[in-house]
């Protein structure tokens, strides 16, 4: 459930457009990018009433900001931040629920370092 779409472009044969129309399905949110002078930038997750979930419409716009980041030719680093004193409680559960294909949960048993543990976060639950 990326927003990149891997999952569904791999195993169900849609295109990167077909998934973004999927996902912009799901409204609600954004995501705010500030690029500053500094070449500081500030990206703000931002969905309030859901405690900054990502909407699918977030994800498309996540993906773009990315995008956006990747070619500031001035850019040192980003910050990113949740709006609203939280961080992000994750996928928005009503979008899950609709698209999630295949629930992937990692059975995580003694140490789980560096790539190890970016694996457990690839997966839905821990
Ligand atoms: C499939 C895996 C996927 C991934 O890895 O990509 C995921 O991330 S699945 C999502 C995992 N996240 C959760 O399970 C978090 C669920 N939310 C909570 O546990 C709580 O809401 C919490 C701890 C974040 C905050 O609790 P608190 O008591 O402070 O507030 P409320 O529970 O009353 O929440 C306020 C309001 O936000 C809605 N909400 C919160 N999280 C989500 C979410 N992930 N998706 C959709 N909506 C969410 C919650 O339903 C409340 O809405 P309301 O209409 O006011 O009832």
């Amino acid at each position: 459930f990326t927003s990149s779409g891997s999952v569904y472009s791999s195993i169900h044969g849609f295109s990167q457009e077909e998934i973004k129309e999927k996902l912009l399905a799901f409204p609600g949110g954004s995501i705010d990018l500030l690029k500053q002078d500094s070449g500081i930038a500030v990206l703000t997750i931002n969905n309030p009433p859901r405690m900054n979930a990502f909407s699918g419409a977030m994800m498309v716009d996540l993906e773009e900001k990315v995008t956006q980041l990747e070619n500031w030719t001035d850019g040192k680093g980003v910050i990113v931040q949740g709006a609203a004193q939280t961080f992000c409680s994750g996928s928005d559960l009503n979008a899950v629920r609709a698209m999630l294909p295949l629930i992937s949960v990692a059975l995580v048993e003694g140490n789980a370092l560096g790539g190890g543990a970016e694996l457990t976060t690839a997966c839905d639950f821990r």
